[in-house]
């Protein structure tokens, strides 16, 4: 089997049994397939949800709790857990579990985007499997991942992962909600992720559940475009990830479009680090740049919005505020302001800058509305 690089996603709802606690069980099965996995020389990171599931009951709530503090209490108490079920049971097939909770800001900031990377490649190159969750004990709202698919996605991308498989309850994307519409169909295969799938895909089916399909669905349009092939559906025993890798799995196999699978700076800007403001540009401009990506020249801005300096990551989008795409600025907001519309020498001249472009194309990435993350 020729050595690839797998992220396994596993949802709170396959990881839980029918009181929404912990299944120690499930845990097992998991385990014995990624060891599966392991075993055929296949590299193996795990994202793994279950935490409010696996701690909410010793707090004393009846059920998976609503409120942002008391989820937050609940993975406290339920990651330990978690981690202990998943470390003992990876210490049979003789493999050493690694701990990672990440938050937004971990991939947010270039540097830790790096980092986290490189802490990971020493993990897999020790043939260790890191155990990664976001750390909901102390994510803020509002600058959280969302939910483990996008998390999931943006693992695969940073390590550039071969594959990503999200297992959940349901065995695939239909083109309406099985647990509602009976008659709904399942996609087996689809070639990229287009907007009736995003349209068929809803919220979460179970009580534990965070993002439904929409979420893996988008997720699956991110990992796509990072170049990673993803599935999302489920299976049984410990064969179940082979078959999934050697596309016998029983759910929907999405393709890659691979646009973004070149350099990590690009992946980074794209999906994860958050713009400090936006560029409006003329229609000549928006067509050049989606087009042929070319770098964006003062001439063709026609409005400043935010306040950034030299470096940051800006929005750039078009006379109609279609995001056309994202980039690292040459010069900061007040400067921009000032050059707007000017050719490239008058730029320098009144700024007494050193470049004409405003974004190098090489530090620009041409976005779909869709793609972006926020
Ligand atoms: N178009 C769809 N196809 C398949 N499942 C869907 C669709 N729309 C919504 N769902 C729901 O998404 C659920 C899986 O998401 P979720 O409950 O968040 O699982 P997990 O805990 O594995 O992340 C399914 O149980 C199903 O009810
Ligand atoms: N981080 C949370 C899970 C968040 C999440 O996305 O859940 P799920 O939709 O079940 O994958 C936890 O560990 O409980």
């Amino acid at each position: 089997m020729k050595k690839r690089r797998i992220v396994v996603k596993i949802g709170s709802s396959s990881l839980t049994d029918r009181a929404d606690g912990l299944s120690a069980e499930l845990v097992s099965e998991h385990t014995a397939a990624i060891a599966a996995l392991a075993q055929a020389g296949q590299e193996v990171v795990l994202v793994s949800s279950g935490a409010v599931a696996a701690g909410f009951r010793n707090l004393g709530y009846h059920s998976k709790p609503a409120s942002v503090v008391s989820k937050q209490a609940a993975a406290a108490v339920g990651q330990g857990l978690l981690m202990e079920a998943y470390t003992e049971e990876f210490k049979k097939h003789g493999i050493i579990t690694a701990q990672l909770l990440l938050t937004r800001q971990d991939l947010v900031n270039k540097d830790r985007f790096h980092n986290t990377g490189r802490m990971l490649e020493e993990l897999l190159k020790r043939r260790a499997v890191p155990i990664i969750n976001e750390n909901d004990s102390i994510s803020v709202e509002g600058i959280t991942f969302g939910d483990n698919d996008m998390l999931s996605a943006l693992v695969a991308g940073l390590i550039h992962a071969d594959h990503l498989i999200i297992l959940t309850d349901v065995n695939g994307i239909y083109d309406g909600n099985p647990h509602n519409e009976p008659e709904a169909r399942k996609y087996t295969y689809i070639a990229e992720v287009h907007d009736g799938l995003l349209k068929a895909a809803s919220g979460p089916g179970s009580s534990v559940g965070t993002g439904g399909m929409k979420s893996k669905v988008l997720a699956a349009r991110i990992a796509g475009s990072l170049g990673v092939q993803v599935f999302i559906g489920t299976g049984n025993g410990p064969e179940k990830l082979l078959d999934i890798v050697e596309g016998r799995g029983d759910g929907t196999y999405i393709g890659s479009t691979s646009r973004l699978s070149g350099k990590d700076s690009k992946r980074w800007m794209a999906f994860c680090s958050v713009p400090s403001g936006t560029l409006t540009v003329d229609d000549g401009a928006a067509r050049a740049l989606s087009a042929k990506g070319t770098s964006l020249l003062p001439v063709g801005i026609t409005g400043v919005s935010g306040t950034f300096r030299t470096g940051d990551v800006a929005n750039v989008v078009d006379p109609q505020g279609n995001l056309v795409g994202r980039g690292q600025v040459n010069y900061p907001s007040d400067v921009i302001e000032e050059i707007i519309g000017r050719t490239g020498d008058e730029a320098m001249k009144i700024s007494g800058g050193t470049t004409p472009e405003v974004i190098h194309c090489n530090r620009w990435i041409h976005l779909q509305k869709e793609e972006a993350v926020r």
